[in-house]
């Protein structure tokens, strides 16, 4: 193995495992950390899931360093800082602020900037973020129960947030290919916002990017560089890590309320048998039906529980309560039925929801993942230090028969979204 080359930061776990499976596409044995681990590192490209998305950015920051501190001890040269594709940040958000940290910790004087992800309908044009069609604060990204989208404009959010200036290399420029690009990311300082429509754009900003110490964004912008990277020489050509998930029962656990998250728990639920929590009912003590209704269950049975909620139950909740209680109620609750469940020797459990994950994982115990075979883009399953095979699911991502083509993926048998 050569030493570690490429250190990525995540701000939550299903981007930490979509990141790791975007650069295993590229044939390179990638670990996968949750938090910021006690030993060395094992490999050039080295991932840490940390769960700094909503929490105040101090203590984001304080976490980010930190991690970077460790990436840079194992001798890692190229840093990315790993985002959401919808940029989940609110103008008190975190991502300007880590930047800025991670910048300072590098004495690096200019960073880019680009969430794109055009295989799952995000792409950025003349600085602003589109969701498919609908530009990010149109799409169902406003009514997100943690950070709740109401601009599109990427220079705008970051300027909001971040210490330096921010600039733009718009698409006329990208498409003008990689010289161009790099010549004009040069000229700029501070924070620099990248379009890119496609994934032929993405490839242009790889190589346009690839010498900066610090590169930020979402995982379909760090796909192309591990081939760049092995195609240079700087790292060794290296083979996928073994997989080989458990058996032992499956279940699926829902706590993102996004508008592709409502439709996957729907059509689940044609089959599956399914159990609704109710932030409400939590708050007052409710988790024991929860838990006895899953002790009962076959674990060879198709089953999910799932606080997933169409946006007016959520604010109604969130009304009663207040948005972090509420949010912790549910991320709670699924940690503990996780926990049950890994108990009775369940192997295989999706989990959707970004906060939701992080959640499970803890509770879990967790330390590290290995990567395993993607579902859907950006999603792979992944094996757990601690026993279980774990789909981390961005709320946003997969078809609508998402969470049986996870089961149907390990037992060969066909995906439903096929037919
Ligand atoms: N019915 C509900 N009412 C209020 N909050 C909820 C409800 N269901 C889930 N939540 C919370 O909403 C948040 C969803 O965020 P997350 O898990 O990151 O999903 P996504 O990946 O869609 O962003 C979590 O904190 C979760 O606990
Ligand atoms: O970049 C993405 O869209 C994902 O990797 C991601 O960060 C997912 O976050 P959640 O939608 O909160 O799961």
């Amino acid at each position: 193995m050569s030493d570690a080359f490429f250190g990525a930061i995540a701000d939550d776990f299903t981007g930490a495992t979509d990141l790791a499976a975007m650069l295993a596409r590229g044939g390179v044995p990638v670990r996968l950390h949750i938090g910021v681990p006690e030993g060395g590192a094992a490999g050039p490209f080295e991932v840490i899931a940390l769960k700094i998305r909503t929490i105040p950015a101090e203590d984001a920051v304080a976490e980010a360093r930190l991690a970077a501190k460790w990436l840079r001890h194992q001798g890692v040269r190229r840093l990315f800082w790993k985002y959401c594709s919808t940029f989940d940040s609110t103008p008190r958000g975190n991502i300007g602020p880590v930047a800025d940290a991670l910048m300072a910790e590098l004495g690096a004087e200019r960073t880019v900037h680009c969430p794109a992800f055009p295989e799952n309908g995000r792409r950025v044009f003349m600085g602003n973020l589109f969701v498919g069609e609908q530009p990010l604060d149109e799409s169902p990204m406003k009514d997100h129960p943690l950070t709740p989208m109401r601009d599109a404009s990427l220079v705008r959010l970051l300027a909001a947030q971040a210490q330096r200036d921010v600039g733009l290399v718009a698409f006329p420029t990208v498409r003008g290919g990689a010289d161009a690009t790099r010549d004009a990311i040069e000229r700029l300082r501070g924070h620099i916002v990248l379009d890119a429509v496609e994934d032929a754009d993405l490839d242009v900003l790889a190589q346009a990017a690839s010498h900066l110490p610090l590169i930020c964004g979402g995982s379909a912008l760090a796909a192309p560089l591990p081939a760049l990277w092995m195609e240079s020489g700087v790292v060794a050509q290296g083979g996928a890590s073994a997989f080989d998930a458990p058996s032992g029962g499956r279940l699926v656990l829902s706590g993102s309320c996004s508008e592709m998250t409502r439709r996957q728990v729907g059509a689940y639920l044609d089959h599956a048998a399914g159990y609704r929590l109710d932030p409400m009912e939590l708050a007052q003590g409710g988790l024991a039906d929860a838990r006895a209704w899953l002790a009962q269950r076959d674990p060879q049975a198709d089953t999910i529980v799932y606080a997933t909620a169409e946006p007016k139950s959520v604010a109604a909740a969130q009304e009663k309560l207040g948005v972090s209680r509420a949010g912790a109620l549910v991320e709670d609750a699924l940690a503990t039925l996780a926990t049950d469940a890994v108990g009775r020797g369940i192997g295989r459990i999706v989990v959707a929801g970004g906060e939701t994950s992080g959640a499970v994982t803890r509770a879990l115990g967790v330390r590290s993942l290995t990567i395993g075979p993607e579902i859907a883009p950006g999603v792979p399953w992944c094996l757990a230090d601690t026993g279980p095979a774990l789909a981390l699911k961005s709320g946003n991502f997969g078809g609508p028969d998402f969470f049986a083509d996870a089961f149907a993926l390990l037992e060969g048998g066909a995906l439903a979204s096929a037919s």
